[in-house]
Parts: structure tokens; C-alpha cells; sequence
């Protein structure tokens, strides 16, 4: 698709007639990708984004006849809830993308109990980076306000979450906009995987992008744009 280049934010607009196309191809993709890394470095590591758009790539994923077992998965952000809670990413990513082939990957889970979400992401980040860094391939969502991962416009610290040369991998995030305190990867962790995918579904998310990407305030989303060496691949149907 025609490479869209808007001031320094670059991006290719990958555009699909329908949402299980979209599905099928970003699903491929991620698992083609996926599978030049276990060719290049002997395994591969994935971060995955939340919400409500992934279930479907995730179930098409999920069925990748790839080397699951050596593939790492793990979150682009979480909730500071347990798996069993309905809000949590994991449990989504369990019941959708840890299913079929995919099952033999490893998951990497951001929340664990502790005294508290700044605790949880202290450990978290030591945690992880034991992990094969840098990431191999990082599909985004992107909400309605222009977040994407955990940053969200009102979020406190926000310049540093979107700091690209931070060396943490994870930081707990607080804003009001986003229900509980959130656990992120860092914008330095995202852009510098080596595949950047960002998956939004719908006219309100196709207004909400280019709204980000037109000139004016900046929306976190048009942070991580900006940032990323390469053009981010985004993936959008109606
Ligand atoms: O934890 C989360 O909610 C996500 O990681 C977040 O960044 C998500 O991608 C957007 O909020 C879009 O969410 P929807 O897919 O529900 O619109």
C-alpha cells in the first residue's frame, strides 16, 4: 500500500474491506515476521495490546502453523487486575491467542500481586530483562482519545512513558481516563521492535488517527509515529 509520510510521522495505511480480512492478513503477517526471527536469532518475541479490537487476529493467529515453542509472548500493557479478572489482558490474551498451535508459546504476564501498581511495575521491569530484547513484533491498539499501550493523554508522567530514550521496559501508569492504574512497555521498548503494527477497526478509530496525525496537540499516538525508525503498518477495516 502507498507509504503515507505526514510531516515526520511515517506510516503505511493497509486498508481492508472487511474485519476478518483484516484478521487473516495482520494474523500472517505477525506470523511470517514471527518466523524470520526464529530463523534470525533462534526465537521470537511478541507484545500484544488489550482491549476489545484483537479477539479475532488473535484466534487466526493462534492457529499459525509456526514454532510456537519458541515464541515469547507478552503484553504491550495491562491492568492491574488478576487473570481471573474480566479487565485483564491476559486472561483475554489466555482465552484467544493461547489457544491451538500458539499454546506452546510462553507468556509473559505483566501483573502479579503487590503492594501497589509503582511495586508491581519495579519488579515487573527487572524482571523482563532477562526477556530477548528487543521485541520482534509489537501490534498496537489505539483508543478513541488517541492513546495507544497505557499512554493516555491525561496520564501523569506522560513525557516519561514517551521518553525514547528511557531504559525501562516497564512503568506504572495512573490517569484518570483509564479505569485502573496501568502497567506499559515504554515508547523507547516499542519503537524499537523490529516489525511495528498498529490494528484499529472502524470510522471512529479512522477519524481519531487522522486527527492525530493532522498538525496540531500531539496524541500519544502521534508520539510513537514520530519516534519509530521505520514507518509503522497500520491496519484498518471499516
Ligand atoms: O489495555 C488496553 O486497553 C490496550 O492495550 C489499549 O491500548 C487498547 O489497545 C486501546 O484502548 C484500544 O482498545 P479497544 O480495542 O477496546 O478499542
Amino acid at each position: 500500500m502507498a507509504r503515507e509520510q505526514l510531516n515526520s510521522a511515517s506510516y503505511n495505511w493497509n486498508a481492508f474491506a472487511d474485519r476478518p480480512q483484516l484478521a487473516s492478513a495482520l494474523a500472517a503477517k505477525v506470523a511470517d515476521r514471527l518466523t524470520r526471527a526464529i530463523d534470525r536469532r533462534g526465537r521470537a518475541f511478541l507484545a500484544v495490546s488489550g482491549g476489545t479490537t484483537p479477539a479475532k487476529f488473535f484466534a487466526d493467529l493462534s492457529a499459525a502453523p509456526i514454532a510456537w515453542d519458541k515464541v515469547i509472548v507478552t503484553l504491550v500493557d495491562e491492568r492491574f487486575v488478576p487473570a481471573s479478572s474480566p479487565r485483564s489482558n491476559a486472561g483475554l490474551v489466555a482465552a484467544n491467542l493461547l489457544q491451538n498451535a500458539a499454546k506452546a508459546a510462553r507468556f509473559v504476564p505483566l501483573y502479579h500481586e503487590a503492594a501497589g501498581i509503582e511495586d508491581a511495575a519495579t519488579s515487573d521491569d527487572a524482571a523482563l530483562r532477562s526477556l530477548p530484547w528487543p521485541l520482534d513484533v509489537v501490534v498496537l491498539g489505539m483508543g478513541p482519545d488517541g492513546h495507544t499501550a497505557s499512554f493516555f493523554p491525561d496520564a501523569d508522567d506522560l513525557p516519561k512513558l514517551l521518553d525514547p530514550a528511557s531504559d525501562r521496559m516497564i512503568l506504572p501508569v495512573h490517569a484518570k481516563s483509564a479505569g485502573e492504574p496501568r502497567l506499559t512497555l515504554t515508547l523507547a521498548r516499542i519503537i524499537d521492535a523490529d516489525f511495528l503494527a498498529l490494528h484499529i477497526e472502524g470510522e471512529d478509530k479512522r477519524v481519531a488517527f487522522d486527527n492525530a496525525v493532522a498538525p496540531g496537540p500531539r496524541k500519544p499516538i502521534r508520539a510513537v509515529l514520530d519516534a519509530s525508525p521505520k514507518p509503522v503498518e497500520v491496519f484498518w477495516a471499516p
